[in-house]
């Protein structure tokens, strides 16, 4: 039994807006933070899960987010980022790989993501069908700035190994 293992990363932005249905919470790894704006997005906005989608998709030579998932397409319309995210790990156990680690990245200047850390890695790893180890979630600042340190919106950083067992 022969191991490939693949590398991927991602990387998603989202501007705040503040209009319905963006107003007064976000979503960030499948957690609602409640805030003063929303992320304008066809979806939830979750920018962190995006950028998960996009590094796993990376490291199995799959394309990107927007490939599988358009954001001309009605069906994607408010979807639950969560749910991209599994259906994104359904193709990826098609071709029979499985993520090893995730390291991930939330660039914001606000709002004070650590209290909900936790709670996101729980998500991610049920999603991911991993152990709870395996997720790693960070938040910075950019100490005011660029754009997410002037407020207008939120970045993430996505990296991802993943492996396949092949027969030899
Ligand atoms: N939106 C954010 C940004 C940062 N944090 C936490 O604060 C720590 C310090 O951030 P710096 O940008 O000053 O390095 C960082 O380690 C995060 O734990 C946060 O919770 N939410
Ligand atoms: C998730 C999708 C699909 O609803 O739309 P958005 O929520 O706008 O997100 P983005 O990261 O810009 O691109 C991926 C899209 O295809």
């Amino acid at each position: 039994m022969a191991t490939a293992i693949r590398v991927g990363q991602g990387y998603d932005v989202h501007a705040f807006e503040d209009s319905e249905p963006f107003k007064n919470h976000i979503v960030i790894g499948g957690v609602r933070i409640d805030y003063q704006r929303g992320l304008k997005a066809h979806s939830d906005g979750d920018v962190l899960l995006h950028a998960l989608c996009d590094a796993l998709l990376g490291a199995a030579g799959l394309g990107d987010i927007g490939k599988h998932f358009p954001d001309t397409d009605a069906q994607y319309k408010g979807i639950d980022s969560r749910e991209l995210l599994r259906l994104v790990i359904r193709k990826l156990s098609d071709l029979n790989y499985q993520l090893v680690n995730a390291d991930l990245t939330i660039v914001a200047q606000a709002p004070k993501m650590a209290p909900h850390i936790p709670a996101m890695c729980e998500h991610i790893s049920t999603d991911c069908v991993c152990d709870l180890d395996a997720i790693n979630v960070k938040a910075t600042t950019t100490e005011k700035l660029g754009f997410a340190g002037r407020k207008e919106g939120i970045a993430a950083y996505a990296t991802v190994l993943i492996e396949k067992g092949t027969e030899v």
